[in-house]
């Protein structure tokens, strides 16, 4: 049963955006926004196809197995991987949404890459055209803080769950944790040391994450006009003033349809999924400050000022973070000419506010990347958050099914369908299990009790308690 005034200001947000000719949302009382047919749709019709997610990770055991653009796989083969982050592309051609045209400035950490792997110099050139190649200069930074081995996460400054004092990860509890952290981050000495805060694998990967959605969110904010000046001051083109049109160019910036607002905000199971698994508190707060620790604005800020001041090493380079790292990182980090507008305020991005916003939005709407084609033996790549199709709400019994191609997701019609009716996928393979195993599996695995028509319809039949209607 569809409702409209039982929901929270956030939950509406979104709205107005996400109909589509052939799909609107609506909102259920026990189930949020949910995509409905705006018309009767036949089989087989693909109702929505996002061609990018807004915010991913590729898990760390992945990450040289797997393209970076397609998602491509191999059974863990690598031979068919022919390109490592921007090795081989001239500074002229990484060109495209991304205004990448950056150079590669010789500067950066020998044996700390970005971390990406491309099938060959056409997947390459399309992540460098959409993320752009200050993306992979940032994403390069963050590696440096992976942990190479077991170290004492004790002594590095960075967060951990003891110094909250409580086992309980109430709502009060967790919002005390971070303001703990942002108590302590009102000390620019405090946030210094944090650029030495080494994160574990998961602890990267998760940042890594975030680090995509607020590269995204920051190339929103600037708009186009940042990344095209960028590209003017490396081509040594004059400089155009765009100013005028900033705004306009503002609404094309856009990751898989979505702009940050869309992502942030999707439905949030933050608290239900620390309760589930509480040292993610740590992890999430650690992999923050770690960001934190080496994108601060203000160390930026200095940084550009002597460029502009000419007090640099006369290459034209600013210094972007790490410039006073720890022993085993003792070169810093530089970043090009022409990143000053790319990158200008990047750090700003890195809040509290907009950190946790990432974190809490993952868990009840991010889509795993599996190895195609899916059989059971298929392994789980990574995790991505695409918002436009977030709105598919799950049915043990679906009527529309998900396919992969490359970061392409297409949501595909499995049966006629009438107009007004619900359009749902199915979250797991739970198909097949009884009322009792689905109900236990979407609520430890997706923190829902599941209030499907067949759910529904099963329990009054079997007088099953955990469900009314
Ligand atoms: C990916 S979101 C779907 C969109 C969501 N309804 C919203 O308003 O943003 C997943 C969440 O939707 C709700 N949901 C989806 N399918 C449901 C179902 N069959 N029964 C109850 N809740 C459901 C759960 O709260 C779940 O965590």
């Amino acid at each position: 049963m569809a409702a409209t005034c039982s929901v929270s200001e956030p939950l509406k947000n979104g709205l107005d955006d996400t109909s589509t000719p052939l799909l609107r949302v609506e909102i259920h009382d026990h189930s949020g926004r949910s995509y409905h047919a705006a018309r009767t749709i036949p089989a087989g019709t693909t109702i929505l196809e996002v061609d990018t997610p807004y915010a991913y990770t590729i898990w760390k055991p992945f990450r040289n197995e797997v393209c970076a653009e397609c998602w491509r796989y191999d059974g863990g083969r690598r031979s068919f991987l022919t390109r490592k982050d921007d090795e081989g592309v001239s500074e002229e051609s990484a060109e495209g949404s991304g205004g990448g045209a950056l150079p590669s400035n010789g500067q950066d950490r020998p044996g700390v890459g970005a971390g990406l792997w491309f099938c060959d110099a056409n997947c390459q050139g399309r992540w460098l055209g959409r993320e752009g190649r200050e993306t992979m200069r940032l994403l390069r930074v963050l590696e440096e803080a992976r942990r190479q081995k077991e170290g004492d996460k004790d002594k590095d400054g960075g967060f951990r769950l003891e110094d909250l004092g409580q086992t309980e990860l109430s709502r009060e509890n967790v919002d005390r944790a971070w303001e703990m952290v942002a108590q302590k981050e009102r000390s620019p000495k405090e946030v210094r040391k944090w650029r030495n805060i080494q994160l574990d694998h998961f602890e990267t990967d998760v940042a890594r994450y975030v680090l995509i959605a607020l590269v995204h969110r920051h190339r929103e904010a600037h708009g186009e006009m940042d990344w095209e000046r960028g590209r003017q001051m490396q081509a040594g083109e004059d400089i155009i003033d765009r100013s005028s049109v900033q705004e306009d160019t503002n609404t094309i910036v856009q990751f898989g349809g979505a702009r940050w607002k869309d992502f942030a905000a999707l439905q949030s199971n933050e608290l239900r999924h620390l309760n589930a698994y509480p040292e993610l508190l740590e992890n999430q707060i650690r992999a923050y400050q770690a960001l934190k620790g080496r994108f601060s604005s203000s160390h930026i800020r200095a940084s550009t000022s002597e460029r502009r001041t000419g007090s640099t090493d006369g290459r034209g380079e600013a210094q972007l973070a790490g410039g006073d790292q720890q022993s085993h990182n003792p070169q810093p980090l530089h970043i090009g000419q022409g990143d000053i507008g790319a990158f200008r305020d990047f750090g700003s991005m890195v809040t509290i506010d907009n950190v946790r916003g990432a974190f809490r939005v993952d868990p009840g709407n991010s889509f795993g990347i599996w190895e195609t084609p899916m059989t059971d033996e298929s392994e789980l790549m990574g995790f991505a958050v695409y918002p436009k199709p977030s709105f598919f709400n799950h049915h043990c019994s679906p009527n529309v099914t998900k396919i992969r191609k490359g970061r392409t997701l297409g949501f595909v019609t499995t049966r006629p369908i009438e107009a007004g009716e619900e359009l749902c996928i199915s979250y797991g393979h739970v198909e097949m299990m009884s009322l009792q195993e689905r109900q236990r599996e979407l609520r430890e695995g997706w923190f829902f009790d599941c209030r499907c028509s067949r759910c529904v319809a099963e329990a009054e039949t079997h007088n099953f308690k955990g469900l009314q209607k």
